[in-house]
Order: structure tokens, then C-alpha cells, then sequence
């Protein structure tokens, strides 16, 4: 009898999981590009696991890997994004029979999924989208699932294996769930990984406020993070950051954070985030800033120089420490409330555009465990889902409002005495500007619309006429 799953792609997230498959007692066939990448996964991670060992086949050859599979054929990708994905599924296809499942577990785009499983479903093929999150950790012992393609294979095929594999709740809940149609998993985990880029850049921004504004050391501000991971903003990005700045240097023995590089670099889903949020017209400044906070820091030797050109910054005085701590954990719980709110509102939008009927609580608990941005705070998005009520923004629900409301002025407080000494913090400015925004009856967009009906004659709405007639006034005399 055949293995129950083909695992192509023996890199750092194909590895783990062949082995979770396993571990959770289904026969898995693995394959890689390069065959030593294979021989070398049996020989440090499958050989002296007795139990794993029986579970685990090699091939070397796609005909082999392909015969080794029991049929209907399920194979998961986990390799490169991007037009790998389209070549290795080439490759597979002379060793493979209508009815057949692959499944594209990477970091792929979402056209891209959709474009493929209209083309690979003319060949006979299924082909299935999946976002897969928690790194090569949560690989192995259980990640954030979110499936996507079509819903009557999934359930016969799929749903079993792939929620045995997840990681659960304490309450024992699978954070895998069949998201919807075409790439809606993979856009889910686009998201997700956009709110990633937000809420580690909230983290660094507190980081840099404690450091810069307060002089703090590094084992001070680990001792703050730690607090922080035992209050409200309980997560697993948090808890490695106290972690991080306790880690030695092996070389030095100076704290490690101290000698990496300041240069953040990125693989993409983050970017498509903020594209996909100009492209819906929806406002996602904080997941945007984010992005833009690392193609800023990747650009050092520009920062180097002006750096000497502008070398001026305020001096920073801060009366009450422990006060303005106080104030910080504020502004870091609203900056993160407001940058989710902003997520769920693009997921919203991105449901409807596409008709995915994206459920946005469930969305919420799937990423309560196994992902990079796991938090208990996700608990209380899927109550504000709850509510009974259609949820228009997270910051007007039940469930945030009036935290929100108490952390404001907190908030300003520091991003003002940030701002006033030349700090960087773009996500805290981006997220309480939204705030400021959405929060705000009139705006100065009449203004805009005034000079675009000058210039342009593109028409304008007037507030005493009914919103579907629009207006040009003859603003100068054309000769
Ligand atoms: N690392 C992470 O934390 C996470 C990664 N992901 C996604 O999972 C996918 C895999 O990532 P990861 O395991 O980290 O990446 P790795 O770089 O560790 O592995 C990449 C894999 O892709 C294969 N590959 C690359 N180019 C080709 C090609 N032209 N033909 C065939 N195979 C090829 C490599 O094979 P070879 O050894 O022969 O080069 C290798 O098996 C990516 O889409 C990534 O975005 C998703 C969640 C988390
Ligand atoms: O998907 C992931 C976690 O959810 C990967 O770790 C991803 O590579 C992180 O993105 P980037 O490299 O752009 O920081």
C-alpha cells in the first residue's frame, strides 16, 4: 500500500512537517530537487526515531515518489514561491492521474493559486491552496492551517489529515479550518502575515522608545517585555523579544541583539498586503508603514550619511519612568488593537470583492495557536465576532471600545514625546492617525475634491444633494 502523502520540498518548513505528518502516525513519501537535501533529512532527522523511520519513505525520482503515493495521489508542495511552484506541478504532472491532489503549502500569491487551479483542473489535477504559519517550529509540532480550493475534496481528503497536524487550542479546537474558494487561504495568510510585519514593528518601535527616550538596558527592557507577555499582550511575538534581549553573543559575549545588523529584510507577503489594501482602496496604513520601516532600515548607507548631515536630535527628558512605561504598554495595546482592526477590515473587503464568505471569527481562533502572531488577545476578536452584531471596525465593538478610549490619551502622550525627539516610530504614528481619521465626522477631503474638480473638472458630492449626483463648478473662465 502506497504512503498517504507526498511531502516535495525538503527545505526548513517541508522537513518539519513531513515529520508532524508522520508523528501523528500517517505514512509520508518525501522528495526534494536535490537528492542530497533527502539522503541528509533520513540520516539526521528520520534515522534513530524508530517510530518515524517505518512512517517516512525516500524517493529520488519523481516517477518513484509519484508510484510510491496512494491514489487519489495528495501531494504537498512545500517549496519555493513564485514560479517554482508552476515548474515542479510541471514536472509532476507525466506521473500523475486525473483525480489527483496537489497542494501548494508556500507563500504563494493568491492570483497566482487561483490561476493554478483553473489551469491544473483542465489537466485533471486539484489543486489546492494552503497558508501554513509558525515557522519551522510550529511546523513540526503543529501549525496555523488555513486550506483553501474545493470544499467536497477537502472534507474527503483532506480535512482529517491536515487538522491532526495543526496546532490546537488548550480547549483542544484545531487552528485548521477550510477558509473558502480559489487562493482565499493563501490570502488569509497574506494577511496574517501583513498583521505579522504590524505587530513586530510595534514591538520594535516600544524597543526603540526604551531605549532611545528612557536609556534603558537591554536586560531592563527584557524585564519590561516579560511583564507585558504576562499581561495583556500575552503572544509569542513578545515572548521572544524578552528572550532576544537576554541572548549572549557566543563570540563576544555581549548581549547578541547589540551586533545584528540594522537592516530588515523581508520575502514579499507583507508588501502584497499593503499593495493588495491600495488596490481594494482600503485604508491599511500600519500593515503599509510596516513595510515601509524595512525598506527604510535596508537602506543603511543613505541613513548613514544623512544621519552626519542632520546629526541634531532633541534630547529627551522624561520626569517619570515608570509613568511613562505605563503609558508605552498603552500605546503598544492600541497600536495592536487599531493594526488588527485595519486586517480584518481589508479581510472583510476581500470577502465580499471575491465572494469567499470569509468567516472572520473563525479566521481569528485559527490564529490563536501554531502562527507567528498566536496571542490570547485573538480570543477577544473572535468574541467581538460574536457579539451578534455586524462587525463594521474592531475599534467600535463592545469588546475594544472602551479600552481604546482609555489608552488614547496614553497613546498620544508618547508618540508625542517620541516625535518631539526625532524618533522613528511609524506604526504608532500610523495607527493613531487612523484613529484620528476614522474617527473624525468631516475631514479636509473637500478641499481635494475642490482642487480635482479645478483642475481636472472630475466632479464633486455636495452635502445639501443626494450622494449619487455629482457637481462641476466652473472654478475660472477658460478662454
Ligand atoms: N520559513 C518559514 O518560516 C516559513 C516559510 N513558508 C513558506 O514555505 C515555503 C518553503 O519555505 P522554506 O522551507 O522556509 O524554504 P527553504 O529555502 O528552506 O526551502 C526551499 C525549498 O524549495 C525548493 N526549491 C527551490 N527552488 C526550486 C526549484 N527551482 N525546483 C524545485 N525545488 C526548488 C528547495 O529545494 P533545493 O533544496 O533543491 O534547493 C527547498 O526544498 C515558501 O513558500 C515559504 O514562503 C511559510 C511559512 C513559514
Ligand atoms: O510566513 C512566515 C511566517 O508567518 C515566514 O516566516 C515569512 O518568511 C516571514 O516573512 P518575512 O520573511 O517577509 O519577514
Amino acid at each position: 500500500m502506497g504512503s498517504y502523502v507526498g511531502v516535495f520540498g525538503m527545505g526548513v518548513m517541508g522537513q518539519s512537517l513531513a515529520l508532524n505528518i508522520a508523528s501523528k502516525g500517517y505514512s509520508v513519501s518525501v522528495f526534494n530537487r536535490h537528492g542530497e537535501a533527502t539522503k541528509k533529512f533520513m540520516e539526521n532527522r528520520v534515522q534513530g526515531h524508530e517510530d518515524r523511520m517505518k512512517l517516512v519513505s525516500d524517493s529520488y525520482d519523481l516517477k518513484s515518489f509519484c508510484d510510491s503515493l496512494e491514489t487519489p495521489r495528495k501531494i504537498i508542495l512545500m517549496v519555493k514561491a513564485g514560479p517554482v511552484v508552476d515548474a515542479v506541478t510541471d514536472e509532476l504532472l507525466p506521473y500523475l492521474e486525473s483525480g489527483d491532489i496537489v497542494i501548494d503549502a508556500g507563500n504563494s500569491y493568491y492570483k497566482d493559486t487561483k490561476r493554478r487551479m483553473d489551469y491544473y483542473a483542465e489537466k485533471g489535477i486539484n489543486f489546492f491552496g494552503m497558508g501554513v504559519s509558525g515557522g519551522e517550529k510550529g511546523a513540526l509540532v503543529g501549525p496555523s492551517i488555513m486550506p483553501s480550493g474545493d470544499k467536497n475534496l477537502y472534507d474527503t481528503y483532506l480535512a482529517k489529515l491536515l487538522t491532526d497536524i495543526s496546532a490546537h487550542t488548550a480547549d483542544g479546537s484545531p487552528c485548521c479550518d477550510y477558509i473558502g474558494p480559489e487562493g482565499s487561504g493563501q490570502y488569509v495568510k497574506m494577511v496574517h502575515n501583513g498583521i505579522e510585519y504590524g505587530d513586530i514593528q510595534n514591538i520594535d518601535e516600544a524597543y526603540w522608545i526604551m531605549k532611545q527616550l528612557l536609556g534603558m538596558s537591554n536586560a531592563e527592557m527584557a524585564d519590561v517585555f516579560e511583564s507585558w507577555n504576562n499581561g495583556r499582550l500575552n503572544s509569542f511575538l513578545v515572548e521572544i523579544t524578552y528572550k532576544i534581549l537576554r541572548e549572549k553573543d557566543p563570540e563576544t559575549g555581549d548581549d547578541l541583539i547589540d551586533h545584528i545588523l540594522d537592516e530588515a529584510a523581508q520575502k514579499g507577503t507583507g508588501m502584497w498586503t499593503a499593495i493588495d489594501g491600495l488596490e481594494m482602496h482600503m485604508p491599511i496604513p500600519t500593515m503599509a508603514e510596516a513595510v515601509f520601516a524595512r525598506n527604510l532600515s535596508a537602506i543603511k548607507g543613505q541613513r548613514v550619511e544623512a544621519s552626519k548631515v542632520f546629526s541634531e536630535k532633541p534630547a529627551a527628558h522624561i520626569e517619570d519612568k515608570q509613568a511613562f512605561l505605563a503609558d508605552l504598554e498603552q500605546a503598544v495595546y492600541a497600536n495592536k488593537i487599531i493594526a488588527y482592526a485595519q486586517g480584518f477590515q481589508l479581510l472583510s473587503a476581500a470577502s465580499d470583492e471575491h465572494n469567499w464568505d470569509l468567516k472572520l471569527g473563525d479566521i481569528a481562533l485559527l490564529w490563536r495557536e501554531g502562527c507567528i502572531i498566536r496571542a490570547g488577545f485573538l480570543d477577544r476578536i473572535k468574541s467581538a465576532y460574536s457579539e451578534g452584531k455586524k462587525v463594521v471596525n474592531l475599534i467600535l465593538t463592545d469588546e475594544f471600545r472602551e479600552e481604546i478610549r482609555a489608552a488614547i490619551p496614553a497613546y498620544r502622550r508618547v508618540v508625542a514625546k517620541a516625535i518631539e525627539c526625532g524618533l522613528y516610530i511609524p506604526t504608532m504614528v500610523a495607527s493613531l492617525q487612523y484613529f484620528d481619521g476614522y474617527t473624525s465626522e468631516k475631514l479636509e477631503a473637500n478641499m481635494c475634491q475642490a482642487q480635482r474638480d479645478w483642475f481636472g473638472a472630475h466632479t464633486f458630492h455636495r452635502d445639501d444633494r443626494p450622494h449619487d449626483e455629482s457637481f462641476h463648478h466652473t472654478w475660472e473662465k477658460l478662454d
